[in-house]
């Protein structure tokens, strides 16, 4: 049983999910709003956090800042519509664990929590490992990246890793330490995104004891226990101005210096930073400075977006089904030629990332061998039938995408069921029929 805090607006749906929950075993509070979350959240321990994006008084992002501020690691699920999915996976930088789209399905949230919860330990600023199950891709891209990967690899130059987020940034960084003559010595990864400003410092450089109100004991700083192997700075871009002088320092000295102390420690140290924001407009806008920026990025590696990786994706869809099946214990070994299409078409915001958990959504709601549509998202439906709209006053053109994403809806909603379609739509078959192959819907 865990203590679970559900912030959520809704209030009939937040009862539902409380009841749901508590039925499964947990302790279950629940609150409406960021501003009555924050005092619970420093009056109270929960394990768990479920929060929804959008909340009256702010969103979900508010509660996430609150919590790295005061340094708890607890994990936390935001729930998001659709829509807001591009603007959602910016919480996975935050330290969120995962995000969740609405309509929640309950297989898919009890499986969300209970991975939440089982890797609640790891869930802490040094992000958790665990790339062993990964591919390569044999696009163009692909081969690109590795190529830059294998020729920087070797070195000891300290490198940038830029890419949207989900993009496979720290599996890089791991492939660059594991390609390096420091692979039999330490690869520690720290989420700079997860830190708050008074904890940073400590973090990467330690304390000594007395140093702070909080610092009991002495304590190693990363940078410490990275000695002679590779540290990598995830979201580097969110460390303060005052860290970032620190951090150059340590670089360009070759010691560091806990808080509070008097003792230098040498370090030997390759620095591997990933960002998925543009430091150079960091640069220019003077939040990163100019120096640090140059110091780190003797090589940079640009990681691209699922989007733009060809026939990498299908390659992706066949690795994480092969994952989930054992993971979840299932058989899916084929999917439908819509389901197939759907996937195909998405332009995968969240990337690698976001797709990992869409297939895996597919597979637990998947019993026999073959995945349907019915078991994406419908709204990935609605948000392919976003996109380009026509410009302009083309109103037969408008209104025939209209036509067409109202009708796929509609049959996403019926599970392909032509007549409830047809009903639902107040037209007869027929027209559907004929408006489905105009529309070159299958
Ligand atoms: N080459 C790969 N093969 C298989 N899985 C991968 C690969 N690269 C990344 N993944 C998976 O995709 C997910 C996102 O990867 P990763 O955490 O490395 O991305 P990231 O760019 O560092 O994300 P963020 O921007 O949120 O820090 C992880 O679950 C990871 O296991």
């Amino acid at each position: 049983m865990a203590k679970l805090l559900i912030i959520e607006d809704d209030l009939t749906f937040s009862q539902i999910l409380e009841g749901f929950l508590t039925k499964h075993g947990h302790e279950v509070q629940v609150t409406h709003e960021v501003r009555k979350s924050l005092l619970l959240l420093d009056q109270q321990n929960f394990d768990l956090l479920l929060i929804d994006y959008r909340l009256p008084d702010g969103t979900g992002l508010d509660i996430l800042s609150h919590l790295r501020e005061k340094g708890s690691h607890q994990p936390v699920i935001i729930m998001t519509s659709f829509n807001d999915v591009r603007t959602a996976v910016r919480s996975i930088q935050l330290g969120a664990f995962d995000y969740i789209t609405k309509p929640v399905n309950p297989d898919e949230l009890l499986m969300i929590i209970s991975n939440a919860l089982g890797k609640k330990e790891q869930n802490t600023p040094h992000k958790s490992i665990e790339h062993a199950d990964a591919i390569k891709g044999k696009s163009a891209i692909a081969d690109k990246l590795y190529e830059h990967i294998n020729l920087v690899a070797p070195t000891d130059m300290s490198v940038i890793i830029q890419g949207e987020s989900g993009t496979g940034k720290e599996y890089a960084a791991r492939t660059l330490h594991t390609q390096s003559k420091r692979n039999d010595k330490p690869f520690i990864a720290v989420d700079c995104g997860a830190l708050s400003k008074e904890l940073a410092a400590s973090e990467l450089f330690g304390h000594a004891k007395g140093a702070f109100t909080g610092a009991i004991n002495d304590k190693k700083g990363q940078f410490e226990v990275a000695n002679g192997g590779t540290l990598f700075l995830d979201e580097v871009g969110n460390l303060s101005y005052e860290v970032q002088v620190k951090l150059l320092r340590a670089l360009q000295e070759r010691t560091i210096q806990p808080i509070g102390s008097i003792k230098t420690i040498k370090v030997d140290v390759r620095i591997i930073t990933a960002t998925n924001d543009d430091l150079k407009a960091s640069v220019t806008n003077g939040s990163f400075r100019e120096d640090l920026y140059h110091r780190l990025n003797e090589f940079k590696i640009q990681l691209p977006a699922l989007r733009d990786r060809g026939k990498d994706l299908e390659l992706f869809i066949s690795h994480f089904i092969r994952l989930s099946n054992e993971e979840l214990n299932r058989n899916v070994l084929s999917m439908s030629q819509q389901a197939r299409d759907l996937l195909l078409q998405y332009d995968w915001p969240g990337n690698l990332r976001e797709l990992k958990n869409v297939i895996k959504r597919m597979v637990l709601l998947t019993p026999g061998e073959t995945a349907e549509v019915d078991s994406l998202p419908e709204e990935m439906i609605i948000a392919i039938n976003q996109s380009p709209r026509p410009s302009g006053s083309d109103l037969k053109a408008i209104n025939e995408i209209n036509e067409k994403s109202i009708i796929l809806e509609t049959l996403v909603k019926v599970k392909y069921n032509k007549s409830k379609a047809a009903k639902l739509l107040n037209i007869d078959r027929k027209t559907l029929y004929s408006k489905m192959e105009r529309y070159e819907i299958e």
